[in-house]
């Protein structure tokens, strides 16, 4: 099929896996908690898991360089609460990088399989060495030595070259099926979003979706109705 016939139709309540508040349209008065945006997006998050669609806590990350270019990749959101969303990743990838020159990133979850996605837009900041420790702890061993074996971002010649250096490093730690502890490494760590700016996104048939977004100004959240 030619790319420009492919399309689908939203707003059946079909593609929503059984999902709350699919058939229903967005509404303001769904915004609930403090801040405003949180009950919502737990509630569609839970229903991502519900749903089974891959990786629900999977989120499009934008950031910018220190020439205003921007880049996209994808990484897991670990952990959201009244503060924000938080994720790990290396600190001197490219995103990581990006971040030291700009600390403002945007994110979307592209629930399509719900017909939903959620974005949201802050500034971003490290969390801290213990916050970072306590979940590299949680990790799976093979996770840590996979992180602990990798420069993220950087050239590597080969696959094998990749492999043979992450077998070297595991190896300092007593290797794969070793009971050595794998430090986190200093490169690597987590970041909080802190949201300003979130929008919620359903679609709805012939394209007329629904849109809401919340803004954080010094006078608190204001929502206001987007057209789509
Ligand atoms: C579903 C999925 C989840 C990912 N999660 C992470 C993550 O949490 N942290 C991370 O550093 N990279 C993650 N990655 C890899 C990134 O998308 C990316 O390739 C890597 O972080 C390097 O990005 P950068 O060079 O733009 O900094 C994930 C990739 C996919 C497909
Ligand atoms: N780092 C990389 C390179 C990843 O690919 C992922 C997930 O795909 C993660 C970190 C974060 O996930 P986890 O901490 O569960 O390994």
């Amino acid at each position: 099929m030619p790319l420009a016939a492919m399309r689908v139709g939203y707003g059946s309540g079909e593609g929503a896996a059984g999902a709350d508040g699919v058939s229903a349209n967005l509404d303001e008065s769904w915004l609930t908690g403090d801040p405003p945006w949180l009950g919502l997006f737990g509630r569609w998050l839970r229903e991502g898991v519900a749903a089974a669609i891959p990786e629900p806590n999977a989120m499009v990350i934008a950031t910018v360089d220190a020439q205003g270019c921007p880049s996209t990749r994808t990484v897991l959101c670990k952990s959201v609460d009244a503060n924000g969303l938080v994720f790990f990743t290396g600190h001197d990838s490219d995103k990581g990088r990006d971040l030291s020159a700009n600390p403002c990133a945007s994110v979307t979850f592209p629930w399509i399989a719900l017909e939903r996605q959620v974005h949201f837009r802050g500034l971003v900041e490290r969390v801290s060495r213990e916050v970072t420790q306590e979940y590299w702890a949680s990790r799976p061993r093979g996770s840590q030595l996979g992180s602990a074996g990798s420069f993220q971002s950087q050239p590597i010649g080969s696959r094998d070259e990749l492999e043979d250096q992450a077998r070297r490093i595991a190896a300092q730690f007593g290797g794969v099926d070793g009971t050595e502890a794998v430090p986190v490494p200093d490169r690597w760590g987590g970041y909080l979003l802190r949201p300003r700016r979130v929008e919620f996104w359903q679609g709805r048939a012939d394209r007329l979706h629904n849109r809401v977004r919340l803004t954080l100004d010094d006078g608190g959240w204001h929502t206001v109705r987007l057209q789509p």
